[in-house]
């Protein structure tokens, strides 16, 4: 995918998101004062249903593409093999294991890059907001590019477009200059609630794949990310794998 942004625009867009999450208006202060109010059952079902179309899609095709990322690269598949052998052996993965996957960790942070679930946010503004030398009227909508800033040269390196789990060697803060850059699960505030389980779940997934079967593309996938609301693979990943 040939992904540029516009880098004068970068940090601008970037400021937004902080900006506007600080810059609530007073419906949504009277939302979060509300907290320690008790739920009413359809508030909880309406929370459950986010839950569920927030948490499922997202993680599924965040997998996908780690599947499809490591079937096209053998070597970081047997990287990522041979780390969860040494460290679980042929056992389930349990909590305390998965915290010590650190390659593992680093494949699934270059794929968010990569391939972001959510190819971008959405902001409302709610008052007139100055970020830099653009004014934000109140009643406008903002998108930030999600995917564009992930795959942008100026902020990653030439190399932004290339599977390079190594960027991610010592952690997302010394991934690049300025980490706002990078946010595959939103900034501040109202950032994702599911993150934590999602990278646990990830981890696990991959952790039992990986000990169980080595894969590899069938000749009949065609790589072409796309989006309907989520980032997938427009013709399906076939994938074909070898029990160990
Ligand atoms: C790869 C997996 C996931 C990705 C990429 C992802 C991404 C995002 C993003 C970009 C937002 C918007 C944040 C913002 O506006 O700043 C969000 C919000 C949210 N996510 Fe996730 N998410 C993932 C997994 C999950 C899971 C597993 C759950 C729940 C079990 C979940 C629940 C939510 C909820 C409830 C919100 C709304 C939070 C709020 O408005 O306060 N997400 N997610």
């Amino acid at each position: 995918m040939a992904i540029r942004a516009r880098e004068s625009r970068v940090d601008d867009l970037l400021g937004i998101l902080l900006q506007s999450n600080n810059q609530m208006d007073s419906s949504e202060t009277a939302r979060n004062t509300r907290s320690n109010e008790m739920l009413t059952i359809e508030e909880v079902i309406e929370e459950c249903k986010q839950f569920y179309l927030a948490g499922q899609e997202t993680t599924s095709s965040w997998l996908t593409w780690t599947m499809i990322v490591l079937a096209m690269h053998p070597d970081w598949q047997e990287k990522a093999r041979q780390e969860v052998l040494q460290v679980c052996g042929k056992k389930e993965p349990n909590f305390e294991a998965l915290s010590h996957l650190k390659i593992v960790t680093m494949i699934l942070n270059e794929v968010l890059r990569l391939y972001p679930p959510a190819i971008a946010q959405y902001q409302h503004v709610y008052k007139e907001t100055k970020i830099g030398d653009i004014i934000a009227p109140a009643g406008v909508d903002i998108t930030l590019p999600t995917l564009l800033i992930h795959h942008d040269p100026g902020l990653w390196g030439a190399d932004a477009g290339e599977f390079k789990p190594e960027r991610f060697s010592a952690g997302v803060s010394k991934a690049l200059k300025d980490q706002r850059a990078f946010f595959p699960f939103g900034w501040g505030p109202r950032t994702c609630i599911g993150q934590n389980f999602a990278m646990i779940e990830a981890k696990l997934a991959l952790a039992m794949v990986l000990q169980h079967f080595s894969f590899e593309l069938s000749p009949s996938y065609t790589h072409a990310p796309y989006t309907v609301t989520i980032l997938q693979p427009q013709h399906g990943a076939q994938i074909m794998l070898h029990q160990l």
